[in-house]
Formats: C-alpha cells, structure tokens, sequence
C-alpha cells in the first residue's frame, strides 16, 4: 500500500446519558478519526479508517484528544503520503520511534488494517486473524455510577432487555458492595462484574472481600494504573477473578502481569495496547498462559467499535465485552448502519471487504471541532 493521503478530524459527540466512573463524569466524547488514502497495485485506491480512543480529558490515561494531536500532526502524519507499507510490520518499524502515546498510534495502524482489508478484498475481522466461525459475538455493557440504586435497578434492567449478555457496573469506594448487593437481590445470578477503575488500594483489600460473596466474574482494575505487584497481592487475597485494563499498557506489560499474576482475565484495548499489532500479541500471550481476555470499549464511535468487533473474533475472546450498540452511547453515530446488538446479545460480524460500515462523511464533518490533510 503507497499512502496517498491522510486526513485527522477532532470529534466532539454528545452522549445520550452522562456516563460517570471512580475518576469523573462525562456527558460529551472527544475522539479523533484517522483516514488514509492509499494506492494498491491490483485494488487501485482504497481508504482506511481509524479511531484515536483518548478522550478530551488525562482520567483514564495521560493521552488526551490534544496529547493525540499534537503527536500525530508534529510527528506522524506529515511522513506518511508517499510511504509504501507492504505489511503492518512496516508501518510498526516507521513509528516505534515515538515513545509511549499508544491510542495516537493505534488511531492510524487501525486505518492501515482497514485500508489493507479492502485492498485485499477480506472482511477486517481476516486482517485482525480472527476466526471465520465466529458469525456473531456475544456483547455486555458497562453501567455508570448511577445517583441511587433505584436508577441503577432501572438502567440494568433497561439493559437487559436489550439483550446485553453481561453487566458491568463501574464502582468505587464507598459505592460497591450496596449496589452488587442490590443487583444480585433483584437479578439473581446474571453475569455481572465491577470495574473500579483504579480506585482502591492494597489497604481496601478488606472491603474488596466482602465482594467474594456475590459471585462475580471479576473485579476489573481495582488498584493502581500503573501497579502489577499490588495487584497480584490482592489476587492471592480474593477468590473472585482481577481483570486488568489500565495496567496492561503494552506487550511488555502484559508479560510482566502474567509472570506475576497480577490478575486471571485481561481486557484487551487496541487503542490502550498501541494498536491492533500489539492487541493480537497480547491476545497470544495470554492464550499460552490460559488467561481469557475481553475486548474494552472506550465510547468509540462506529469506526472504533468495528475494529473492536474485528478484534473480538481472535479465539482467546471469550468473554462478553463492553462494544455496546452504538445507541448505548450516541444519537446518532457516524457510520451507517449503526452498530445494533440483537436481541440474544450479540452484535454481527460483517463480512464485506474493510470496516462493514459505511463512515458517513456529513456526519463526521457534523461533529468536527478541527481537520488536517496531507497528500503525497
Ligand atoms: C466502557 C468503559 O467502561 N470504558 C472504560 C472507562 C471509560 C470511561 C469513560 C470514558 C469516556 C470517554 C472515553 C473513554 C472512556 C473510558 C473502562 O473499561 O474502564
Ligand atoms: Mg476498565
């Protein structure tokens, strides 16, 4: 592929709730889209799209809209239009010069997946090396602090009807063992899990004890962003399973925590990881360690949610993740169709060449704070 072109948009969307974590409350997402242009010697030009994850504001990670920005326009973009890749590996040797800043990285290795998955006629999920047998995948949802429990009952009661295959619900201290109390009163033994987005610490590990009653699936990112040994600490101490999101930054990372055993399930982010590359050698190293992974979301918009479907076909997915339907977060999102998630739960896997879903360009320009190109 010879890229001919790239375009950056800076998105801003309303959400159609505010959606609240241990760590603060949002009621409009920031996002940036990445689109390449590229040349193909049979296919001639195909596009590629591709989502930057970082949202306006450092709460879940230091990267922001404006981190992503300033690294792809200074330092990524303006080398691209006239470069040739024949593999993603190539692409991968252009840019790990840039230390750290993995959801600006992954925004254009996603759009280079797409680009080559169209160049080459295969639906993305063949790109990411998932497997052809998985038609449809089973997806959950990921719940807010709510302002009472009976907001909450209402919303996952919502959400259950919807289908949603599994329930998350953000926690934090003070607000956890009365909420999973009251879900397990009213919905009995439905999948449900807690993600406290690093909120406690090891000396929480008491009340995070009092959760081995309810018969989670896991307690996602408990502690620290940047711990592993606490976390394997608190493991040893907790029957129920520690999930790890904000931990695991990198491959590297990933063999850290599995050495360690700082938790028993990984949820895996393409944009959090450095891209889809790095998402699937997670994906693998997990598989020899028999540690089941998730797909996380991350409010994307359509873009990001179809390469979180593609990556959600590699086998060592085994778990329900958070790629909601579009509608869990948004009017209207900018692909068309939008992303819907069946009444049993699953969303389908689209099997036409590149992302299976049209990006519908008014729609993109409609949410557009700022725009770059380049061209060869
Ligand atoms: C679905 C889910 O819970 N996602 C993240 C947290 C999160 C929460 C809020 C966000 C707002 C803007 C952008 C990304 C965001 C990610 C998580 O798993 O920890
Ligand atoms: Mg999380």
């Amino acid at each position: 592929l010879t890229i001919t072109g790239v375009q950056l948009f800076w998105l801003r969307m309303p959400l159609v709730a505010p959606f609240e974590t241990s760590y603060g409350r949002v009621d409009r997402r920031e996002c940036l889209l990445v689109r390449l242009e590229a040349r193909h010697p049979e296919a001639g030009v195909v596009e590629g799209w591709g989502e930057v994850v970082a949202d306006a504001d450092p709460g879940y990670s230091y990267e922001t809209t404006g981190t992503a920005w300033h690294v792809l326009t200074e330092f990524i973009l303006p080398a691209l239009p006239g470069r040739t890749f024949a593999t993603p590996g190539q692409w991968r040797a252009a840019c790990e010069w840039v230390r750290g800043h993995p959801m600006a990285k992954a925004g254009v290795e996603m759009a280079l997946l797409d680009a080559r998955s169209r160049a080459r006629g295969v639906p993305l999920w063949q790109e990411y090396g998932g497997y052809p047998a998985r038609r449809r995948i089973p997806v959950g949802v990921s719940v807010g602090i709510q302002p009472s429990l009976d907001a909450l009952l209402a919303t996952v009661e919502r959400f259950l009807e919807q289908g949603y295959r599994r329930i998350k619900i953000k926690i934090k201290p003070g607000y956890e063992v009365e909420p999973v109390r009251a879900l397990r009163q009213r919905f009995g033994s439905i999948p449900l899990m807690v993600d406290a987005n690093a909120a406690y610490t090891l000396a929480d590990a008491g009340r995070l004890r009092v959760l081995d009653d309810y018969g989670l699936m896991m307690i996602e990112q408990p502690l620290h962003e940047d711990d592993l040994l606490d976390h394997a600490a608190l493991q040893r101490q907790l029957a129920t399973p520690v999930c790890l999101d904000e931990s695991v930054k990198h491959v590297h990372g990933a063999r850290e925590a599995l050495a360690l055993g700082s938790g028993r399930i990984v949820n895996i982010k393409q944009g959090r990881v450095g891209g889809p590359i790095d998402a699937r050698r997670i994906h693998d190293l997990c598989r020899r360690y028999g540690i089941p992974v998730w797909c996380g979301g991350m409010l994307e918009t359509g873009v990001g949610r179809a390469h979180n479907i593609a990556l959600t076909t590699l086998p060592g997915f085994t778990l329900p993740g958070d790629t909601s339907g579009s509608d869990r977060y948004y009017h209207e999102d900018v692909i068309d169709p939008a992303v819907r998630v069946g009444p049993d739960g699953t969303v389908e896997v689209p099997q036409e060449p590149g992302l299976g879903y049209r990006v519908v360009p008014e729609r993109v320009e409609k949410y557009t704070l700022r725009h770059r190109s380049w061209h060869a």
